[in-house]
């Protein structure tokens, strides 16, 4: 459902990305992996429309976006949880939420119940400030605003980062129920490997720009794991 052919991207004379191709399939959740600062993020901006890229093609269900904004791109029905949660911290957790509906391609108005009954902490929490909820309550939170554009691929950077075991295995269980029950595709970017291993089908593996291995995640050899992402 999404294909990327030699795709090139620099920060400045910086040559961040190399050539990667990459093929993500419908209705599976494939693992983006890799150590610090080898690309992985740049490679999620790229795709979300965030960075320009310098040469390549993105092809979303057969078709060419590399030249459609972000805006356009959620409008399709990309969704993106960044790396940094980027909530705002000054609105209430609805008004947070309710942001996702305005990118909502079939003109839904109202929030699903079912993003609460995934999420039932922020139901509790609807006239909470962002700011004031934990990290991992913040985490739930841009994944539910996310939600709120009913994404056909939902992007997620390092969602289990800093966050507190039983969230951690909540967010799990949450794209097990995407995946396997909506059939929504998921890009999950992660540096750990068990997370990875437990709700991921899929693997990419990325070392300085390149893709050096690929496959399905039973596939993930201890030796590959030892060259590529043991510090
Ligand atoms: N805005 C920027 N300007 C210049 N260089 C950047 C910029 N953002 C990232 N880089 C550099 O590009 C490279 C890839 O960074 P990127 O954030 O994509 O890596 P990453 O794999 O996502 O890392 P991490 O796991 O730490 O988030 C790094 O060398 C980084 O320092």
């Amino acid at each position: 459902m999404l294909e990327i052919k030699k795709l090139n991207q620099f920060y400045g004379q910086s040559h961040t990305l190399w050539d990667l191709d990459l093929e993500i399939k419908q209705g599976r959740c494939t693992c983006l992996m890799g150590r610090n600062g080898v690309g992985k993020t740049t490679l999620m901006k790229s795709i979300m429309g965030l960075l320009p890229i310098k040469s390549g093609e993105l092809l979303f269900e057969g078709k060419d976006i590399s030249k459609l904004g972000s805006e356009k791109r959620a409008g399709l029905g990309i969704g993106y949880v960044p790396q940094g949660r980027e909530i705002f911290s000054q609105l209430t957790v609805k008004e947070n939420i309710d942001i996702g509906l305005l990118g909502n391609r079939n003109g839904l108005k109202q929030v699903p119940d079912k993003i609460y009954e995934l999420f039932p902490v922020l139901k509790e929490m609807l006239k909470r400030k962002g700011g004031d909820l934990s990290g991992g309550q913040q985490q739930q939170l841009a994944i539910a605003r996310a939600l709120c554009l009913e994404p056909k691929l939902l992007i997620l950077d390092e969602p289990a980062e800093g966050i507190q075991p039983n969230i951690v295995q909540q967010i799990g269980e949450v794209i097990d129920y995407l995946t396997k029950e909506e059939k929504i595709t998921v890009i999950l970017v992660e540096q750990k490997l068990p997370f990875a291993r437990r709700h991921g089908d899929d693997f990419y593996l990325v070392d300085r720009g390149r893709v050096v291995a690929n496959g399905e995640i039973e596939n993930l050899s201890d030796e590959i794991v030892e060259q590529y992402l043991s510090v």
